[in-house]
This record gives C-alpha cells, sequence and structure tokens, in this order.
C-alpha cells in the first residue's frame, strides 16, 4: 500500500520548525517486502522527516519492522515501495530500481553486536573506515575521537581487552569517523547491563550534540527512547504511527495502539458532549474538560486514563478498591476498582502505603483528555 503513514505529525519538530531545520533524511512511502510472501510488508508505507544534527527514534513491540525499516535506510534491503533521500541525494527508490550500495550512502551503524575486528588494535579499528586520508590526518581524527568517547588511553589495546560498554563506545568512534551524514544505531546497549544502558545513553546523546551528527536508534526501550531522542517513531506491524516528540505521544496518542504502548494507563467508557471548544467527557469518576480536545465526536467512547491522572483524595466521593499495588521507589503503582466495575491505575506517593482490598478516594486531575472511539 502507498501513501504517507497515518502520523499525524509527519514532520518532525525541527524540521517542522523551519529555521535551522534542514532536512537531512526524508523516509516518502518506504515499504519493503521479504521474498515474495503475500503476508504484510515487513514495512508498510512509512513516511518521515529528520532534520540535520537531530536525534530520532524507533521504537515498537518486537517484529513491528524497525530493523527492517534501518536496513532499508542502510541499503541493506531493496525496497518494494517508496523513497528515501539522504542530504538532498536519492539514496534508493522503488519506481526506478535506483539502489545505491551501502559503501556510498555516507552512512554509519553501529548494531547491537560491536562488530569489532578482534585482529586490529582499538586505534586501527577506528581508522577503519578513513583509509584513502593521509596518515597524519588520520592519527589526528583517530585521537579526536577517541577522546570523544573517553577512550583516549586504550588506542593500542585489543577489543576483547574492554568491557562491553567499551567496545561500544569505540564502535560509535568508528562510525563516526568518517562524519557520517547519518548514523543509524540498532539497539547498541541492549547486552548491557540498565545502569550502563542509562548512562551510556546519556553519553551518546552527548557526543551526537557536540558533533551535530544526525542519528537514527531502534530500540526496545521507551526510557532510552525518550532520554535519547528529539523525535520518536512509534512502529505498529510495520507501519509507523505517530511521528512526534515524546511530549505528544504521551499527551496526545494519535492512535489507541501509541496510547497503549507509551506509559501507563486505560480506556474507560465515557460520553462526550458538547462541541469544538466546549467538550466535556462524562466519566464514571465524573466530568472531564479539555479545551483542546482533538478528534472527538459526540456520543460513546473510550477515554485515555493514565497513571498520573488519577489522584488519591480520600475527600473524594469516588471510591476505589486496591486490587494490585507494585512498588516503584518514590511511589507505587496502584490498579484499582471502581464499584461501578472500572478499571483505573494511579501512581500514589510510596508513603501511602494502604492495604490490598482497602477503598481510598480518587478523583480524575486530566489536563489532556483523549479520546478514541469507543471499541465493542
Ligand atoms: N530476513 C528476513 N526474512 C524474512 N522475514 C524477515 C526477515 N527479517 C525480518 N523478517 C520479518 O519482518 C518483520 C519485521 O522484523 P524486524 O526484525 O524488522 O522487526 P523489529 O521491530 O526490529 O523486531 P525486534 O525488536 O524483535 O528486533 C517480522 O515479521 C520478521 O519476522
Amino acid at each position: 500500500m502507498q501513501g504517507p503513514a497515518y502520523s499525524r505529525t509527519p514532520l518532525s519538530p525541527a524540521a517542522e520548525r523551519g529555521a535551522g531545520g534542514r532536512v537531512a533524511l526524508a523516509v516518502e512511502a518506504v515499504s519493503l517486502r521479504y521474498g515474495r510472501a503475500p503476508q504484510a510488508p515487513a514495512v508498510d508505507a512509512v513516511s518521515f522527516l529528520l532534520a540535520a544534527g537531530e536525534i530520532g527514534v524507533l521504537i515498537g513491540p518486537s517484529g513491528c519492522g524497525k530493523t527492517s525499516l534501518l536496513r532499508a535506510i542502510a541499503g541493506l534491503e531493496p525496497l518494494a515501495g517508496g523513497r528515501i533521500v539522504l542530504d538532498e541525494r536519492v539514496i534508493g527508490e522503488a519506481a526506478t530500481g535506483l539502489q545505491l550500495p551501502p559503501e556510498q550512502r555516507r552512512i554509519g551503524m553501529v548494531f547491537q553486536d560491536y562488530a569489532l575486528f578482534p585482529h586490529l588494535t582499538v586505534a586501527q579499528n577506528v581508522a577503519f573506515g578513513l583509509h584513502g586520508q593521509p596518515r597524519a590526518a588520520q592519527k589526528a581524527r583517530v585521537a579526536e575521537l577517541l577522546d570523544l568517547v573517553g577512550l583516549g588511553h586504550a588506542a593500542e589495546r585489543a577489543p576483547h581487552e574492554l568491557s562491553g560498554g567499551q567496545q561500544q563506545r569505540i564502535a560509535l568512534a568508528r562510525a563516526l569517523a568518517p562524519q557520517p551524514a547519518l548514523l543509524l544505531l540498532d539497539e547498541p546497549f541492549s547486552s548491557l547491563d540498565v545502569d550502563l544502558r542509562e548512562r551510556l545513553a546519556q553519553e551518546l546523546r552527548g557526543i551526537l550534540k557536540q558533533t551535530g551528527t544526525t542519528a537514527l536508534f531502534v530500540t526496545h526501550d521507551q526510557l532510552e527512547a525518550f532520554a535519547l531522542g528529539d523525535v520518536i517513531g512509534v512502529m505498529h506491524q510495520g507501519r509507523l504511527a505517530q511521528w512526534d516528540s515524546a511530549y505528544r505521544l504521551y499527551h496526545r496518542p494519535a492512535t489507541r495502539f501509541v496510547a497503549d504502548f507509551i506509559g501507563h494507563g486505560v480506556f474507560t467508557p465515557a460520553r462526550a458532549e458538547g462541541g469544538p471548544g466546549s467538550w466535556q467527557v462524562h466519566t464514571a469518576l465524573g466530568p472531564l474538560r479539555d479545551a483542546a480536545i482533538e478528534g472527538v465526536r459526540d456520543g460513546d467512547c473510550d477515554v485515555l486514563l493514565r497513571a498520573d491522572d488519577i489522584v488519591h483524595d480520600d475527600a473524594s466521593p469516588v471510591k476505589a478498591r486496591i486490587e494490585r499495588k507494585a512498588f516503584r521507589g518514590s511511589e507505587f503503582l496502584y490498579t484499582l476498582r471502581l464499584a461501578s466495575g472500572e478499571q483505573v491505575l494511579a501512581h500514589v506517593p510510596s508513603h501511602h502505603d494502604h492495604q490490598l482490598g482497602e477503598w481510598i478516594g480518587i478523583r480524575a486531575e486530566v489536563d489532556h483528555v483523549v479520546t478514541f472511539p469507543r471499541e465493542a
């Protein structure tokens, strides 16, 4: 199927701003199919723009097509539809069969397995993409990159003498050394432990911003996506469900899938009344109002209630029974059941330590009311 993805905001925030937001990467209705299988394409008419120096992150459940899309951009898979433009140069186009080989795309890649050459030193690994340049220039660039990733002291060591995190920094230095027009990163931290991942994600963002590198990063991990990305794409069954800022993905999800995938929340039956600028959505927790509400229609609907929309308030006439609670340090995630049968989630400060089965007062404090057509 051709045509743009059903993304509410097809432009990334920086590309939309225009000023200082020169488009570096344009992915236009890109589709990819493995073999001649009749099943749905692995990537289905995906469109988005990434501005120069911007970091895009693709997230989505396993098998949704993230890696396939990255491979198509890298030139490792032929396009079944659409076109890819990098720095105003068409690098792949289904209609004409144009497919620039990976090495001619000026694209750097960092994958989960560090793929360093074991028989080369760290410095030789980083210099790998610089052949053809004068030796002195190569040496200076390698030193610069090793300093950038904090491993200047390790230049003469062998990759196996370094930790996983250090090896991944070397892989990053190697990919950045030839100053790629675009850096692709496919779950580069997934084999590392959680603390290290978080630190490396922050370091990586700093390095990419310092070098002004345009990058597209694939991860399973929402927190990693939020920490790294200027703009985040949620993929679902080969399609790009939404390409947007983290804030909008959370507060203005374009589809039910995105609303469900990002953050904690439930859909609860509601009834919308009013009109543009004056919508009121009636729920078991009382009426919700939002002048900026989008996509609502008069009548029955489902409304998204996030765990942070529900406030514990014993003075509230609305009561709910605690069915489950999960300790998360500064807060509990309570799963609550209203007398009317609806389930809601609530983030409650962890010093409010109530027992399972207890009834507590709650009220809804919803800044952004998000509704979807009622599902059977
Ligand atoms: N080489 C291949 N041959 C045939 N089908 C493939 C191939 N690679 C991937 N697929 C299929 O394409 C779809 C998308 O896979 P892809 O690896 O892109 O998803 P993903 O979102 O990156 O998943 P994960 O997060 O698990 O890595 C899946 O249905 C997968 O089974």
